[in-house]
């Protein structure tokens, strides 16, 4: 009798150990959860719902309409636009200056992201993987911008290789989905600037820095799907996040072999210049052999720089195709800066020479803006505005783009395709001055598309130079056409932004007169 009782007591008092155990895991768990992000809703200021959207129906299709009649509608003042990811403050430009100077405790592109993107699971940010951002920006913003010049004859070797081996002779017209034959090449670009010769033909490093931004996108829309609760769980086995994972674990391995070799090159004081190196110098000393960070900076910065630049260079493309009489003058001035030059490719001293070409690319970037939205914080104390108006902590705001791009107040004339636009409110300003392709600004007649301040893209000074290096190489080597009785392809709006019809089908032949 007595056994049996002992026998009881032990018996329950470790299913009550086990399931003391098991609740004070699951509240653990509970209380470890990251909390879904709260937007604050701001009082007296409109709110303009866009989130409830049928299945199958693209939210941010209704970003551009709710844009365009709510930016008039408030003009000059804020509202807010709540979308399914959250609500949004949308501002006017007057209060841009005094926010964009702020120091991250204050307004947080990083902060923004992260909610955005979700990284702790899909590990977009170098937060997310433990990484300071300060070493990614520093190769972007110093090393790679002040290294152009001497990048210029490789740029221009990888474009001539891109085009020749995926067009082929050519010499009859060819049909070429013109959005996939640019990807490659400015994958091949891109890659020659992050990796160097010895990687960036390397059909896995390729595919890799290619198909990353899918990757990414994909993971976000999964994880996203689920809630909150679930995601530290479901991180694991959703597919598309397993799929970051498989991919830092690629290049991890294809930069096995490279990063030891590149640490022996900077010793001996031989190492090229490219974002490997560039990378190496600026972590620290325990990271210098780290796959993972050297992996993972290769596959963001390839995020950040290879799509956009492809979808803006197709509009570009698309915007010439169907305004021809722009072509000839563009192609005349080309040749003439070229026959300048003692080498046969375009230098970084070229390219301010290249006026027409600049204008036309920035009037197709004010047209068909990738992003709707720019210059997107996160607020992360109360911030007072000039006028009184409080951000609290936790909102989130952005500037419309799109609106400023399109404003008649700013442009008199938005609608209009005008190539010269920026040519003749340029005058005799030098590149990099007013009204120029890199240049970002509030004012009237400026563009914010790649954003504006500390933050403003940094990639934009590589990007001025890749881009009409491949524009000059098409067009001095290939003509082009739409199809017959096509005019320009219609845009595609998506969540994201303005994008060009990415796999139509253009034609294609080499130029008589040239080799
Ligand atoms: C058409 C091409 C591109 C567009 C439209 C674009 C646009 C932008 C925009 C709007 C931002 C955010 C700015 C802000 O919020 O104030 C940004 C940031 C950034 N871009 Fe670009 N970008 C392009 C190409 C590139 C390229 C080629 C690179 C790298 C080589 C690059 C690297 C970056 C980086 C690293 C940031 C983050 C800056 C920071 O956190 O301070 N981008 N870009």
């Amino acid at each position: 009798m007595f056994d049996q009782l002992h026998a009881y007591v032990v018996q329950n008092q470790t299913l009550s150990a086990t399931l003391v155990s098991v609740l004070a895991l699951v509240i653990a768990y509970f209380l470890a959860l990251p909390r879904e992000p709260v937007y604050p809703i701001l009082p007296n200021v409109p709110l303009v719902d866009i989130s409830e959207v049928k299945k199958g129906q693209v939210e941010l299709g209704n970003l551009q309409d709710a844009l365009a009649t709510n930016c008039e509608k408030y003009r000059g003042q804020l509202w807010q636009l709540k979308a399914r990811h959250g609500t949004v403050v949308v501002l006017p430009e007057r209060f841009i200056n005094e926010l964009c100077y702020l120091p991250e405790e204050f307004v947080s592109l990083e902060a923004k992201n992260t909610d955005r993107f979700f990284t702790q699971y899909t590990r977009l940010t170098p937060t997310s993987i433990g990484h300071d951002p300060a070493h990614l920006l520093h190769c972007v913003k110093h090393d790679l911008t002040r290294n152009i010049g001497s990048l210029m004859k490789e740029i221009s070797e990888e474009a001539e290789y891109a085009f020749n081996t995926s067009l082929g002779e050519c010499n009859d017209w060819k049909e070429i989905a013109l959005g996939d034959v640019l990807t490659r090449a400015v994958a091949l670009i891109s890659g020659r600037v992050f990796a160097g010769p010895e990687l960036n033909r390397n059909p896995d490093y390729l595919q890799s820095i290619i198909e990353f931004t899918f990757v990414a996108f994909k993971a976000i829309e999964a994880i996203s799907r689920y809630p909150v609760w679930l995601r530290p769980l479901a991180q694991f086995w959703v597919e598309e996040v397993r799929g970051i994972h498989r991919s830092l674990k690629q290049m991890e391995r294809i930069l096995a072999k490279v990063v030891p070799e590149r640490l022996q090159l900077i010793a001996e004081g031989k190492a090229p210049s490219n974002l490997t190196t560039w990378h190496i110098n600026s972590v620290p000393a325990e990271k210098k052999r780290d796959l993972t960070v050297h992996a993972h900076t290769q596959l963001v910065v390839s995020t950040a720089a290879i799509h956009n630049t492809t979808l803006l260079t197709t509009h570009i493309i698309f915007d010439m195709l169907a305004r021809p009489e722009y072509i000839g003058p563009i192609r005349d001035e080309i040749a003439d800066v070229l026959s300048q030059e003692d080498e046969d490719y375009l230098k970084k001293s070229s390219m301010p020479k290249l006026r027409k070409l600049d204008s036309f690319m920035k009037e197709a970037q004010r047209i068909h803006p990738l992003g709707l939205l720019t210059f997107e914080r996160k607020v992360m104390q109360d911030i007072t505005l000039h006028d009184g108006t409080v951000l609290p902590k936790g909102c989130c705001f952005a500037v419309p783009a799109y609106f400023m791009a399109m404003d008649p107040e700013r442009w008199g004339n938005p609608e209009v395709f005008d190539g010269n636009r920026f040519l003749n409110l340029r005058g005799d300003n030098a590149v990099g001055g007013k009204y120029s392709f890199i240049e970002t600004g509030i004012g009237q007649n400026d563009l914010i598309a790649f954003g504006h301040g500390p933050h403003a893209c940094p990639g934009r000074f590589f990007l001025n130079n890749e881009i009409k290096v491949v524009l000059s190489h098409l067009l001095m080597n290939y003509e082009m056409k739409l199809q017959d009785g096509e005019g320009r392809p219609e845009d595609i709006v998506s969540a994201d932004g303005i994008a060009p019809a990415y796999s139509k089908k253009i034609l294609i032949r080499r130029r008589k007169n040239t080799a």
